[in-house]
């Protein structure tokens, strides 16, 4: 598995596919060779029964197959021409054919390589990422990638071959003139490589405008009940349409000084081949060239002119493909979360477990700490509460407890086992967080409930019984089936929080955080769904965030939070004691 992308990279995958290579390449040679081979017959005939010019062609032919007139020999070779170019047709067919399924195969990996990257990027790099940008990257580049790995192995090699099969006939009709056509060659080629260093350049900027324009549009269209709530579509819009002129411009610019510079290049050829052709009538008058033979180096450097431009459009694509490469490696720069040995599983086996946090301090910012010194100890199966100002640190701690982001000094045991000898994966899988505003898929309510993972009937209807939504899918049009739009956009604030409690008892992890999850619910909605909850959460670990009273009543320990730090904590009964506890004043 690749982890960057390079073009040397990119060459060693080619060179993965040896068996596929080396069987589209004897096509190709195979291929290459009737190319090749064609355009010798016309003017050998021309030579030899028009001219009288014998190159034992027509002694071939009438010795190993049949005697006949000048129609009869015209006829054959016609007929001999016709049956070469379907087979080399044919030939180009298959070999596409295997030369597309290596070039697509190694764009897929490289899509797959920066998706489990994606897959596992750190919550801060997510924070900062630009959806659209990333996923320019993911469909623009890799498209720029796959252009030239398909054209390195299915132009490229043929048209290499077919210059050096041409070569040598070129020699064997006349060496002088054909070591003069091959001298000049390869500067037309040292020419383009100049040019297509410019246009890499061009390629760089139209696909950072295509990555600015996906990300403003993507951006827009993702908040656009916001954006309509505020008024401002004109704004918006408008700052997508202005992305999308930039775009326009730049691939305006590329578009046509890319075209150019292949068309000045080829042009430099076009030259240099009216040249090798009054060369070729200079060497008729003063060699011994036959007319016949000049013909034939006319016809050769015509079959030359479509390598040599896929030589030169090589250069284009390579100089693109680097821009690409370098665009697609900022995803794989993406910081990751850490990869942890995991020695023992403190959950497994067990029904809950209690956590230590041990002097825990952390800051999104350097130098700027959000939380500093806090320690916790809270026991397997109790059932604790966090409150504090807003802006005090509780969700930044809920999000430390499972893992979201790495703390900066300190250390969270759980079960007994620290978080450095614990995998991310296997905390997430065991303590659910339950956000305020939880995300909700696009999709099916049931879908939105299981999240792909298959659960009985009975499981859940259960669940939906507890988070007290048996009656709302009772009123929706197709029940579990019923989609539920953008974001959830068909559910109240209060439904959407209830669907992510179900979806957390249908997963029955050891461990629970609330954080204000049932703060979009009126008090007796929320008292009901407690009271289903009881049994569930009785033997789990429980943290609950919140300003309202009612959602930490059962909370038999009580933390305060303010500015980062643990100012108070105790039982409610304690706190209560205090007239000064934030707790005493949220009664
Ligand atoms: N992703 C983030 N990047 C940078 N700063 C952040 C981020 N999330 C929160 N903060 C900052 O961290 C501080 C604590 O925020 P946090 O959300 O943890 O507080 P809270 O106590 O949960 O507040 P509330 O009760 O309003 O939900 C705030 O000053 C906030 O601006």
């Amino acid at each position: 598995m690749q982890s960057r992308c390079s073009i040397k990279g990119i060459v060693k995958q080619l060179l993965s596919y040896r068996r596929e290579l080396i069987f589209g390449n004897i096509i190709a040679i195979l291929s290459a060779l009737l190319v090749v081979t064609i355009p010798l017959f016309i003017p050998i005939i021309v030579d030899e029964l028009l001219l009288k010019k014998d190159h034992g062609f027509i002694t071939f032919i009438s010795t190993h197959f049949f005697t006949s007139d000048t129609k009869g020999y015209v006829l054959f070779v016609l007929v001999v021409i016709l049956v070469l170019r379907v087979l080399s047709t044919l030939l180009s067919i298959l070999q596409t054919k295997i030369f597309v399924s290596i070039s697509k195969n190694i764009t897929y990996r490289l899509r797959e390589a920066m998706l489990r990257h994606l897959k596992r990027v750190s919550l801060k790099e997510y924070e900062m990422m630009r959806v659209g940008a990333v996923t320019s990257k993911l469909v623009t580049d890799v498209e720029t990638i796959d252009g030239f790995v398909s054209s390195t192995i299915s132009k490229l090699i043929i048209a290499v071959l077919i210059l050096i099969f041409s070569a040598v006939v070129l020699l064997w009709i006349h060496w002088q003139l054909a070591l003069f056509i091959l001298v000049t060659n390869p500067v037309v080629v040292l020419f383009t490589v100049k040019l297509s260093r410019n246009i890499g350049k061009l390629k760089k900027e139209e696909n950072r405008a295509v990555e600015l324009f996906q990300s403003a549009l993507t951006e827009t269209l993702e908040l656009f009940h916001q954006i309509r709530a505020a008024n401002k579509e004109e704004y918006f819009f408008e700052q997508s349409e202005a992305k999308a002129r930039e775009l326009k411009e730049h691939s305006v610019n590329y578009g046509y000084k890319s075209d150019a510079a292949v068309k000045f290049s080829y042009l430099v050829f076009l030259s240099g081949y009216e040249v090798f052709r009054g060369v070729s009538i200079l060497a008729v008058a003063y060699s011994d060239l036959s007319v016949g033979l000049m013909l034939a180096i006319f016809s050769y450097l015509w079959v030359m002119v479509s390598p040599i431009q896929d030589i030169i459009n090589f250069q284009y694509v390579l100089a693109t493909a680097k821009v690409a490469c370098k665009r697609i490696n900022t995803v794989f720069d993406m910081e990751q979360e850490p990869v942890v040995v995991q020695k023992k599983n403190p959950f497994e086996g067990i029904e809950t477990i209690g956590i230590e946090v041990k002097n825990l301090s952390f800051s999104y910012i350097q130098n700027k700490p959000i939380l500093e010194n806090i320690n916790m100890h809270i026991e397997a199966g109790s059932k604790v509460a966090v409150v504090g100002a807003s802006g005090s640190g509780k969700t930044t701690l809920s999000n430390i407890l499972v893992g979201f982001y790495p703390l900066d000094e300190g250390e969270i045991f759980y079960g007994g086992v620290s978080n450095h000898e614990l995998k991310l994966s296997t905390i997430r899988e065991n303590i659910h967080l339950i956000l305020q505003h939880p995300k909700l898929f696009n999709d099916t309510m049931l879908f939105n409930l299981t999240l792909g993972k298959t659960y009985s009937e009975e499981a859940v209807h259960k669940a939906l019984q507890i988070a007290q939504l048996s009656e709302v899918i009772e009123n929706l049009d197709s029940g579990l089936e019923t989609l539920v739009g953008k974001d959830g956009i068909k559910l109240s604030g209060g439904q959407r929080q209830r669907v992510a409690i179900a979806r957390m008892i249908l997963s029955d992890p050891r461990v629970v955080i609330f954080d204000e999850s049932t703060s979009a619910l009126d008090v007796h909605t929320e008292a009901r769904l407690f009271e289903a909850l009881r049994d569930f959460l009785k033997k789990k670990t429980v943290m609950t965030i919140a300003h309202r009273l009612s959602t930490i009543k059962s909370a038999e320990y009580i933390y305060v939070l303010e500015d980062g730090h643990v100012v108070d904590c105790g039982t409610p009964q304690e706190l209560l004691e205090k007239d000064e506890s934030y707790f005493s004043q949220m009664l």
